[in-house]
């Protein structure tokens, strides 16, 4: 007997990611970066949060920066992790990200949150983001859309905004006037 030739459907990876900038136009920067995404072959965008006027999280003794505009994305995808960080990476890039300075201002940061429940020490791609648990910027905006969601490894989001004092104890706050949206 002929066995039927053996075809796997490619895994499909559910990712949250962050965006965020302060230099240039800052919510077409993140606009843009949405666009990229919704874009990108074998990746679909599921959901979008508010946008967040953010204080700048610096390195000890930097100079100051521009308040940030940041947003969380949450997609689907055949893209394996790896993949995906070259995406955002290449979209980084399109848009004129510079890497000078550690937490330098920057037109557009993708982070990827989370694969999944994936969990990497990879330096390339740490799963979960090794910072996001700290990050006022990424939890609220998430809380916003999915309050139920838990971060691998470190909790429900809702708890881990809570532990931090919510949005606003970290200089983070709802900009209901700007506004994602997905073409
Ligand atoms: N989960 C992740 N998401 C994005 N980049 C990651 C992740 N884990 C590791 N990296 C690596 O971190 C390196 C530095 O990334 P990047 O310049 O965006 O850092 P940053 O945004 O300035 O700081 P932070 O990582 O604190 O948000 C990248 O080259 C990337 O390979
Ligand atoms: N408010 C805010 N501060 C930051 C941000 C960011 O997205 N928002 N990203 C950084 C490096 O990823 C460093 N500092």
């Amino acid at each position: 007997m002929t066995e039927a030739p053996h075809t796997e459907a490619p895994r499909t990876h559910s990712a949250v990611l962050a965006i965020g900038g302060n230099l240039g136009d800052r919510l077409g920067n993140l606009q843009a970066a949405v666009d990229s995404l919704a874009d990108t072959p074998s990746l679909t965008i599921t959901w979008l949060s508010p946008v967040y006027e953010t204080a700048p999280l610096l390195e000890p003794d930097a100079e100051p920066q521009e308040d940030y505009l940041n947003a969380v994305i949450g997609v689907v995808s055949a893209l394996p992790p790896d993949m995906l960080l070259m995406r955002a990476h290449a979209i980084e890039e399109a848009l004129g990200r510079v890497r000078e300075v550690r937490w330098g201002a920057r037109t557009i940061d993708i982070d990827i949150v989370q694969v999944d429940d994936l969990v990497s020490d990879d330096a390339e791609l740490t799963l979960p983001h090794p910072r996001a648990a700290q990050r006022a910027f990424v939890l609220a905006p998430w809380h916003d859309v999915r309050p139920e969601d838990v971060l691998t490894g470190a909790g429900p989001i809702a708890d881990l905004l809570a532990a931090l004092g919510g949005a606003a104890a970290q200089g983070a706050a709802r900009r209901d006037d700007l506004e994602l949206v997905l073409s």
